[in-house]
């Protein structure tokens, strides 16, 4: 943290978005960003190298479920787990992966001969999400889709992205860890913090780790996911406490 106080203009603020800048909800769809989220992030982008969002969900929708991110100066958003970027408005992407709407295709067969109730589908057009939270049993049901999707995947060359009382089915070939590296030397980082909240941001820590740029990795906790915390500089309890860091941060910028 001190080179980031240091010297905010070589700093790179890298956030995952739900969980850790969005509170966990039942629906996906009904996610928001932290109310105090867009504005933190606005301030921090005044002062550091880049404000980046590296997350699974598609950058449209994390900008549909963040009103007031796309005013944050420089915001960089690395959705589908760094397969989409987006960056002054404009999308960048490779063609979307044939192997998704044929799994997809098959998907609600499986599910029904499950007799899974409450499981739900998510399709991202680039990746597809099955989501247990809200069925009767979340934990029950994930334990039992784990060996069909990953036959599913498998068959039609995908992998298979495990999360919070979600199993995701995207092509392989990018991972946050990636796409934060690959970001990292691309504006040529002098430090780092990355915060996360669940195990598709483990590759992000490790990517910190890996640069060997004086960097903080930040676990937004909560007691769904533990494994995160155990790797992490500093455990907040959960999107609450990630903005109030964030605020920590960026009153210190504005004080030097
Ligand atoms: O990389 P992230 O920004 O953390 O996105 C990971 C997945 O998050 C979403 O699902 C999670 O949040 C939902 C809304 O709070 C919640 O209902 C669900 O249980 C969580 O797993 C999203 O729906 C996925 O597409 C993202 O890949």
């Amino acid at each position: 943290m001190e080179a980031i106080l240091k010297d905010p203009a070589g700093a790179v603020i890298g956030l995952d978005f739900d969980g850790t800048l969005s509170p966990i909800v039942p629906d996906p769809a009904a996610a928001v960003i932290h109310p105090k989220a867009p504005a933190v992030l606005a301030e921090l982008g005044r002062h550091v190298l880049a404000v980046a969002i590296v997350t699974g969900r598609p950058p449209a929708t994390a900008l549909e479920l963040g009103p007031g991110l796309a005013d944050v100066p420089g915001l960089v958003i690395l959705g589908h787990y760094g397969f989409e970027r987006w960056e002054n408005g404009q999308i960048s992407a490779p063609p979307p992966p044939p192997g998704v709407p044929r799994a997809e295709a098959e998907l609600q067969l499986l599910l029904d001969e499950l007799g899974l109730r409450g499981v739900t589908i998510e399709d991202k057009a680039r990746a597809v999400a099955v989501h247990t939270r809200r069925s009767p049993d979340p934990e029950g049901a994930l334990d039992r889709l784990r060996e069909p999707l990953a036959r599913l995947a498998d068959k039609h060359g995908l992998v298979v992205e495990p999360g919070r009382m979600v199993l995701e089915l995207r092509p392989p070939g990018m991972d946050k860890g990636q796409a934060l590296s690959l970001f990292l030397a691309e504006r040529a980082a002098r430090s780092v913090l990355f915060a996360g909240d669940d195990l598709g941001d483990l590759a992000a820590f490790e990517a910190v780790r890996a640069s060997e740029l004086p960097g903080v990795t930040v676990c937004s906790g909560s007691a769904e996911v533990a494994q995160l915390a155990e790797r992490a500089d500093i455990v907040v309890d959960g999107p609450d406490g990630v903005v109030a860091l964030l605020e920590e941060l960026a009153s210190a910028f504005s004080r030097s």
